[in-house]
């Protein structure tokens, strides 16, 4: 698995340490909300069970699972949903939390199709964010590392399903997808 890393772009320990600090202005803004935290799975576990972590304010959590990758390195366009929220979001404040906004097509998606049921606010909270690829009118509100036009995998990331599960963010050689 290491040997298709091209190069480690953020360690585990500079990831720990941001993501305490993002959890810290999450836990400063929310303090008198209603957060609720949704995980778009796959990719945001990792970063989703660390960030719930670094927050010290009550938070509810829940998990949607959408994908439009696919197994490759493009973006199909076309955001399927895998699996709905178990919950309504009327009156709630949510926090959408994902691994990376690349092209913004799934969080543009997402984020009009769940401001549509009623919840008070609704704001992003990314670990990776690419803006050079960006193709949707889309911000994030809270971002862990500005990433550059590359291919990453690790902490949750995937390439056909694999690398998830490698504690770091790396770019991984172009020879294993080429
Ligand atoms: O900004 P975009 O270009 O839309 O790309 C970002 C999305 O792509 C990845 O998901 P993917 O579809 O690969 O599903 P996964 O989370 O299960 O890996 C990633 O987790 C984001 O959800
Ligand atoms: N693994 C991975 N998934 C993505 N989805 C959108 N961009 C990326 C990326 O750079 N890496
Ligand atoms: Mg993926």
């Amino acid at each position: 698995m290491k040997e298709d890393i091209l190069k480690v772009l953020l360690s585990e320990e500079e990831i720990a340490a941001k993501v305490s600090e993002i959890g810290a202005k999450i836990s400063r803004d929310y303090h008198d909300k209603n957060l609720l935290l949704v995980s778009v799975l796959k990719g945001s576990v990792v970063f989703m069970a660390d960030l719930m972590r670094a927050i010290d304010v009550n938070a509810a959590i829940d998990f949607m699972s959408v994908s439009s990758y696919g197994s490759g390195t493009k973006t199909s366009g076309e955001v399927k949903i895998i699996k709905d929220l178990d919950r309504s979001l009327e009156g709630v404040d949510l926090l959408l939390v994902e691994d990376i906004l690349d092209s913004g097509k799934t969080l543009h998606y997402l984020r009009d199709m769940l401001s549509k049921r009623g919840p008070k606010s609704i704001r992003i909270a990314t670990l990776l964010d690419k803006p050079a690829r960006r193709e949707a009118d889309i911000k994030p509100d809270y971002v862990c590392f500005e990433v550059p036009d590359e291919f990453v995998v690790g902490y949750g990331l995937d390439y056909a399903e694999k690398y998830r599960n490698l504690p770091y963010v790396g770019i991984l050689k172009p020879s294993v997808y080429e």
